[in-house]
């Protein structure tokens, strides 16, 4: 028989491989391209609908939210405000001697929670009986996936590969710096840092090495940090950065950096400044999608100029049977929101739920900088657009909060309540300072109910507490805007 198909291999080579290929081809219901937090989730899903499920994923299970984003991101963040609960010791009475910090201790620990993390995540895939297959994915021209040579298909293929930080390409030097995912890889504190950018990680990650010491410098390329945020918050949160820890660099662009004899860097800037003797450089100006190596061209999945997955309401790609979502499409770059899209498509395309999508509106969504910033619904520019300025009133409070009535250090909270209206429905909570990421989520059920601000004032305050401002405020005024 051997004979037989060597001797039909050496007169047909073509069709044998043909032949081989095809019977080679492994087929699933579902094919999930990305072990990330969409990917996993969505995956995991459609399992409990009994459809057969393959997930590819090429580097560690979790993707970034477990790895190299929210879970070692909010150790760091706790360690910080270990650092600021030091700073008030003395003012609650504690006469504690400080002996100093190992950033190796906390990377050890964290370390090793986010191994024991990927542990779980595979054995959650593969007790839910989630084919787990490790490689790197591609389409080829006949709608299948490879990985290390091997085909596969899916009757639907979820591609969820989330995207990776942005370098400079027009900075010489650029390279010199590291990222975000290079910042969890750091061995110690730097003694000096030099961060980019004016979002999320840029704030996140300044403040926790401002905290703990390490000499920051924020370089922003306009006069405020958040911009994208509420105008409101964007001030307020620049006014904590220009006068915390962090030295905040304003209307600045880096020209160029270069690599001093000792190994420290030096960053200079179009405006003529030079920050030298810098241990850390690290760029946070937003991601890039990784979707450049599916091959997408092969299958006609069409993206957008930036790289991102177009996908319509349904996460549907332009190509049937391929579907998108997570960070590669670019729209609310958020652990729960790829989550949330995920499951309900597992619904939708194995539930027969038909309608089961996410609704991209009222994602709540907070910022882990020193204080945290907590925001939900539109903001307030967003509100006189859709509304009319006519249409919307503005309730806002500024409090010293408890905490800091026994301390030298003073950090005011800000809070805005945007209402639209006769009926004067919340449509926007906007807010910043200590305690604030863990007062959202409820707020946020409200605003999705469609709470009014008579259902706030209704609501019976909890004292002494932050929240309860949110429920006593009085004095809506129309927006200045
Ligand atoms: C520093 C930082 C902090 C963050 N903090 C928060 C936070 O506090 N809260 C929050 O909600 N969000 C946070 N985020 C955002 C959050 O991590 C992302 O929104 C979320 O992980 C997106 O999930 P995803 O499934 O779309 O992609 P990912 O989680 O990135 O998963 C994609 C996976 O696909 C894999 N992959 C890529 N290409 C291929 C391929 N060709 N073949 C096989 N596998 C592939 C990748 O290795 C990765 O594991 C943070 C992000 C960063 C960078
Ligand atoms: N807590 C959370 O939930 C977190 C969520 N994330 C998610 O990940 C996403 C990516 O985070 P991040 O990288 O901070 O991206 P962001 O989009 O939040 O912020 C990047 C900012 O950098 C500035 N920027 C852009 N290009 C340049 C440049 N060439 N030079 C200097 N500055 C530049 C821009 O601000 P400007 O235009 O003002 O200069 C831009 O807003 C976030 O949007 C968020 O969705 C990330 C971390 C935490
Ligand atoms: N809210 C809790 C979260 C704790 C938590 O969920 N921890 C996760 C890791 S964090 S992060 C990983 C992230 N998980 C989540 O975002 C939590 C999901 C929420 N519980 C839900 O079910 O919707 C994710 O990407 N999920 C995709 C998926 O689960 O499908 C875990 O597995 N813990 C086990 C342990 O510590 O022993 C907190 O902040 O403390």
């Amino acid at each position: 028989m051997g004979q037989l198909l060597s001797t039909f291999t050496a007169f047909f080579p073509k069709s044998i491989s043909y032949l081989r290929t095809m019977s080679a081809v492994k087929e699933f219901d579902y094919l999930v391209i990305g072990g990330g937090s969409g990917g996993i989730a969505s995956a995991r899903r459609a399992r409990e609908f009994n459809v057969s499920v393959a997930l590819i994923e090429n580097q560690r299970l979790g993707g970034t939210c477990v790895n190299v984003g929210c879970v070692p991101k909010k150790v760091m963040y706790n360690t910080a405000l270990h650092a600021e609960f030091i700073r008030d010791h003395a003012d609650y009475g504690f006469d504690v001697k400080y002996n100093g910090f190992s950033w190796p201790k906390v990377k050890a620990t964290r370390d090793a929670y986010i191994k024991r993390l990927n542990g779980l995540y595979e054995s959650g895939l593969t007790g839910s009986k989630v084919e787990l297959i490790r490689g790197l994915a591609s389409f080829d021209s006949d709608g299948t996936v490879v990985v290390n040579g091997q085909k596969y298909k899916g009757k639907n293929t979820l591609i969820a590969v989330g995207g990776t930080p942005t370098i400079p390409t027009d900075v010489p030097g650029a390279n010199l710096g590291i990222d975000s995912d290079g910042f969890f890889e750091l061995e110690d504190l730097p003694k000096k840092t030099v961060v980019v950018g004016a979002g999320y990680i840029a704030l996140e990650i300044a403040g926790v090495l401002a905290e703990l010491g390490s000499e920051t410098h924020m370089l922003i390329r306009y006069e405020q940090v958040l911009r994208t945020f509420d105008h409101t918050i964007s001030e307020v949160a620049t006014e904590f950065v220009d006068k915390g820890p962090i030295k905040l660099h304003k209307k600045t662009h880096v020209k160029s950096v270069e690599k001093n004899a000792n190994g420290t860097l030096k960053v200079t800037t179009q405006e003529g400044q030079v920050i030298d003797d810098v241990n850390t450089l690290i760029w946070a100006i937003g991601r890039t999608p990784l979707s450049a190596r599916l091959n997408l061209d092969k299958v006609g999945v069409k993206t957008d100029s930036a790289g991102h997955i177009i996908v319509d309401e349904y996460q549907q790609t332009n190509v049937p049977g391929i579907l998108s979502l997570g960070d590669v499409c670019g729209k609310f770059l958020l652990t729960p929101v790829a989550i949330a899209a995920g499951r309900r498509l597992s619904h939708r395309l194995f539930n027969g739920e038909t309608e089961n999508r996410l609704e991209y509106k009222n994602i709540a969504t907070v910022v882990f900088s020193h204080p945290p910033v907590g925001v939900v619904g539109l903001t307030e520019k967003e509100a006189v657009a859709k509304y009319g300025k006519d249409n919307v009133l503005i309730y806002k409070s500024k409090f010293n909060p408890l905490y800091f009535a026994m301390t030298t250090y003073k950090e005011p909270c800000t809070m805005k309540l945007i209402t639209a209206g006769p009926e004067e429905k919340v449509v926007g909570i906007h807010m910043i300072g200590q305690g604030v990421d863990e007062m959202l989520q409820g707020f946020a059920v409200a605003v999705t109910l469609g709470g009014t601000k008579k259902d706030f004032d209704r609501t019976v305050a909890i004292h002494p507490t932050g929240a309860e401002e949110l429920v006593t405020m009085r004095g809506g005024v129309k927006s200045q805007l």
